[in-house]
């Protein structure tokens, strides 16, 4: 048998196994590793977070990123010298943090590497006759596993869509299988660069499980404070909480038919960038407004989607909201929320033992272990599929 193959069979009948999850997101604030490790598989997993670390990018590999993220049309030379420049270089990180934890790489069974999204194109969104759905992650993960010598799964949202689905939000899964307890009705909220919510019924129906993105997250304050500001993102929420709601604008933006698609749905910056605020700007002649009430509009704007959401479609008693991603920690966000949804508890996903920056991370490890030693599994009307390419270190 092909050596490879044989490896791969020897890894994926372990009882245990150490896997790392890699996520870079659409906040291109950095690589997120986590180590984790594994036994068993579906709704029999057990899993221990070891380690996690998120290695910040340069301000210059953003910038690379960015001339290629989310745009119609870029430098295919560009896109292409990236493809492996990154896999390359989330290699020399995974490498970095195994040394600062004291992990031989070869103790490490395999790593789930989602890659770096540079565009995601759902049906709803492109509009183009005769396209389905579709999205682009690259950072090969040929070179991930020749730098690190650690097989690599990789590619995982492919299936998704070849299954009928939108290519995400594959939380679903993680969520299911990590967050879901009989008896209490839970949302877990991610607010990364999108906000993004898996429902889970207290009497934990598989169909009434709704995992869906809501709209923006961080990605719009990301980009204003980019703009106006010359930072990287509001820290702490001062610039938002010193200046005012233009209700006007943020009634405009709100009407976006994004917010009536049928669910689920997923969208990304290619829609909610600086453009989509300043067409809304436009229509409703808000285009003199000061910045500091613009990042206010905008962080209310992220708030407003994602309680009028809950409320729309999940006003049951006795919820319980966890929140993770950095938008956790934005407290002009979650100020919102509190108060839009008093009859809610919203607290975030370490009361589950989950370490909200790392819970994508996560997500991917544990989506790398069910490809490697799990089996398709149903939820409602999502595709059943195992997610992930495999790439061989030789
Ligand atoms: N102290 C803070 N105050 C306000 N915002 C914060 C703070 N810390 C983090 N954030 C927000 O969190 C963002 C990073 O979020 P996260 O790491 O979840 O993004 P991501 O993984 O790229 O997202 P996605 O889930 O869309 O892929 C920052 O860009 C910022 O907007
Ligand atoms: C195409 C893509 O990269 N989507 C991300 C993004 O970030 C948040 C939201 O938009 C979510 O749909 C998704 O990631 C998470 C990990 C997911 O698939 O669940």
């Amino acid at each position: 048998m092909n050596q490879n193959l044989q490896k791969l069979f020897n890894i994926a009948q372990k009882e245990e196994k150490l896997g790392i999850g890699l996520m870079s997101g659409t906040s291109l604030d950095g690589l997120d590793i986590a180590l984790c490790k594994f036994s068993g598989s579906g709704v029999k997993t057990e899993f221990k977070l070891l380690q996690f670390i998120t290695i910040p990018y340069e301000e210059s590999f953003k910038k690379e990123v960015q001339e290629v993220f989310a745009k119609k049309q870029v430098s295919l030379e560009k896109v292409t010298l990236l493809n492996a420049y990154i896999g390359n270089f989330h290699g020399e990180l995974v490498l970095q943090a195994l040394k600062q934890w004291n992990i031989n790489p070869n103790d490490v069974d395999f790593i789930a590497s989602h890659g770096q999204t540079i565009y995601h194109a759902p049906k709803h969104q492109h509009k183009q006759t005769g396209y389905g759905n579709a999205t682009l992650q690259i950072g090969d993960a040929d070179h991930l596993a020749v730098k690190t010598g650690i097989l690599t799964i990789s590619d995982f949202r492919q299936k998704h869509i070849a299954a009928g689905g939108e290519g995400a939000p594959l939380a679903l899964y993680g969520d299911v299988l990590l967050g879901s307890k009989p008896g209490e009705e839970r949302i877990l909220l991610n607010i990364g660069g999108i906000a993004n919510l898996t429902y889970l019924p207290a009497d934990s129906n598989s169909m009434e499980v709704l995992c869906t993105d809501i709209g923006p997250g961080n990605t719009l304050i990301d980009a204003a404070c980019r703009k106006y500001f010359d930072k990287p993102f509001d820290e702490d929420s001062v610039i938002a909480n010193s200046g005012t709601v233009d209700e006007t604008l943020l009634e405009d933006m709100l009407h976006h038919p994004f917010f009536n698609e049928t669910l689920p749905k997923t969208t990304g910056p290619e829609l909610f960038n600086l453009e989509f605020v300043a067409d809304a700007q436009q229509t409703s002649r808000t285009f003199n407004i000061n910045k500091a009430d613009l990042l206010a509009t905008l962080s209310a704007f992220t708030g407003r989607t994602i309680s009028n959401f809950i409320l729309t479609h999940f006003n049951v008693p006795g919820l319980k909201i966890f929140v993770s991603g950095g938008g956790a920690r934005n407290p002009y966000v979650i100020n919102y929320l509190k108060k839009a949804l008093p009859n809610a508890t919203i607290a975030n996903t370490s009361e589950l033992g989950i370490d909200p920056d790392a819970k994508e991370a996560i997500l991917f490890a544990l989506l790398g272990n069910e490809a490697l030693c799990g089996e398709p599994i149903a939820i409602g009307d999502n595709p059943a599929v195992l997610m992930g390419k495999f790439s061989f270190p030789a």
